[in-house]
């Protein structure tokens, strides 16, 4: 494409330097990336400013730079007021803004997100879509797996892979969008169909001022379904939640509200929860019918009225849905039983944040027939306020508490893990440091019929150190020990 054709675009801009032939042929944000014509985009980022990268873009081939601040190159540069925006707009039109192509449903709240993108991927594959999903776990464009370092990617990232959607013939891209990524603008130019949300509690707090600040950054997602009403748009609301009226009031579009109270359009009722199971009755206007899962735990019947909702909003047939929902076997590391058949049960779940460790837990107390071990830690680099609130969680439900470390990150895991206990009573848990010690040392002392939860780390392979990544999976550690303690005796 050619250069000026494409910051034709840029409505407020000041150009430096002589813009006259130069073809683009890719965009870059990171100057390790640039190759012979590309357009470079400095961002000032949290670590390092993308300003100072400019040699390198233009000695890796940059033809022109994009920036917000004067910077000195020895090619046309394109001064914007923003370069974040600027880098959204361009690489929205630069790739044929595939995101109107598809239908992009997009699920915010601080818990369920990449449960219910599950959920609805389930659904719409059965109806006959072929879906993308974006999210914590991965990127999945059909069948196909691809990493992603963010739960929500930036907008370079998004915008070109949507184009990539577009030619393998997905019609449908379910994807988690992060308060981050709301409040950083990762999403902007994302043409969003349905926007959802699933709850607010405590997360984050280390990067949001308080939690209505993390509440408005939510919100966006709301607004940005915008004030036309030529283009179908909906969003679908958790009606339960203290923090949905934030949601709705920044919402022009029609809203589709679930819950379990009456006012909820989708109501669920009558709840049986078990071990591996749970079944609820769903109605709405048009249907009342009963849906049996393998999902257990109330916030697992909460993501699954997300998903009718959502479905519901796309006119798929409640039996298809009901179908779905049936076969699904839910997400890798929420809830996940590692102890197959042996007398203790292992439960690895996700669980990082005080309320989805109480939800956990008291899904477990309604289960349980003997004692509750649970083994956790809290995120290094990350909102020190949730840390005691965890423990305490940990502490409500549990016979016994072992704390340990999750990803410590660039923190001291033993300041971590005082953050958690230094206001608990002495000898009421355990600390261990060594995350696999921690699961041995529950897996020693569990008897027949007790549950052990190891929380926080959920999918995750890997325990993050000093900016290193070791190969380290609860799933795997716990498989092991408990194989190694059931064969020995
Ligand atoms: C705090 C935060 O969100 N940081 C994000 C941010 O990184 P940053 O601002 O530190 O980037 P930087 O290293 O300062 O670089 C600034 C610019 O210089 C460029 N650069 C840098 C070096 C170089 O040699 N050349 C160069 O051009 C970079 O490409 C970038 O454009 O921009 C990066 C690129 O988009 C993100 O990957 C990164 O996410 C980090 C890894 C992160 O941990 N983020 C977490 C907090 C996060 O976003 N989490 C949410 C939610 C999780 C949840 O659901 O609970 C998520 O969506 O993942
Ligand atoms: N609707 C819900 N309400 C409360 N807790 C939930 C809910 N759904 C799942 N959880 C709990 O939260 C954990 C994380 O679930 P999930 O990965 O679906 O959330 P997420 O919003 O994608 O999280 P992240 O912000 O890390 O991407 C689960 O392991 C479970 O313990
Ligand atoms: N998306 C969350 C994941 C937290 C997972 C937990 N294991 C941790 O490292 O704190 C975050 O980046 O805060
Ligand atoms: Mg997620």
């Amino acid at each position: 494409m050619q250069l000026k054709k494409l910051i034709d675009q840029l409505k407020i801009k000041k150009i430096e330097g002589e813009i006259s032939d130069q073809t683009i042929t890719s965009i870059e944000m990171d100057s390790r990336k640039v190759s012979n014509h590309s357009l470079f985009v400095c961002i000032d980022g949290f670590t390092v400013d993308g300003h100072d990268y400019t040699d390198q873009a233009t000695e890796n081939g940059a033809v022109a730079i994009i920036a917000e601040k004067q910077v000195k190159a020895s090619v046309p540069v394109i001064l914007v007021p923003d370069t974040s925006k600027a880098m959204a707009q361009l690489a929205d039109y630069f790739y044929g803004h595939p995101s109107s192509q598809l239908n992009v449903i997009g699920v915010t709240g601080t818990n369920g997100k990449t449960t219910l993108t599950y959920l609805l991927d389930d659904i719409f594959t059965l109806y006959g879509h072929k879906t993308a999903v974006i999210g914590t776990i991965d990127m999945k464009i059909g069948d196909q797996r691809y990493p992603v370092k963010n739960t929500t990617p930036d907008a370079l990232f998004l915008h070109k892979n949507f184009r990539k959607m577009v030619g393998e013939n997905v019609d449908t891209v379910i994807m988690e969008v992060s308060s981050h990524a709301l409040s950083m603008g990762r999403v902007h130019g994302v043409d969003i169909n349905t926007a959802t949300y699933t709850n607010l509690t405590q997360d984050h707090l280390d990067y949001h001022l308080d939690m209505n600040d993390y509440a408005h950054a939510k919100s966006l997602l709301f607004s940005q379904l915008g004030n036309r009403f030529d283009e179908l748009k909906t969003a679908v609301i958790n009606i339960d939640d203290h923090y949905a009226g934030i949601m709705e009031r920044a919402c022009a579009q029609p809203i589709v509200t679930y819950g379990l109270s009456e006012k909820a359009f989708i109501r669920g009722d009558a709840l049986q929860l078990g071990a591996d199971y749970s079944s609820f009755t769903v109605s709405s206007p048009s249907f009342t019918t009963r849906i049996e899962t393998q999902l257990s735990g109330k916030f697992n019947v909460y993501n699954m009225l997300a998903a009718i909702a959502v479905a519901y909003t796309y006119d798929v047939p409640i039996e298809t849905i009901k179908e779905a929902l049936q076969q699904t076997k839910g997400v890798p590391g929420r809830f996940e039983s590692v102890s197959n058949n042996y007398p203790v049960s292992v439960i690895v779940d996700y669980a990082h944040t005080p309320d989805s460790l109480e939800n956990v837990l008291q899904s477990i107390s309604e289960i349980k027939t003997n004692r509750v071990f649970t083994v956790v830690g809290s995120g290094g680099d990350r909102d020190r306020t949730k840390r005691p609130k965890m423990a305490d969680a940990a502490m409500k439900y549990s016979d016994y508490v072992i704390f340990t470390s999750d990803n410590p990150r660039t923190e001291d895991p033993q300041a971590i893990l005082d953050d958690m206990t230094s206001h608990l009573q002495e000898g009421s848990f355990t600390v261990i440091e060594g995350r696999k010690a921690a699961i041995q040392y529950a897996i020693d002392r569990a008897a027949d019929d007790d549950i052990i939860l190891i929380a926080g780390k959920g999918h995750e392979t890997y325990q993050e150190i000093n900016g290193v990544r070791n190969h380290f999976d609860d799933r795997e550690v716990a498989k092991e020990m408990i194989a190694e303690k059931y064969e020995e005796s």
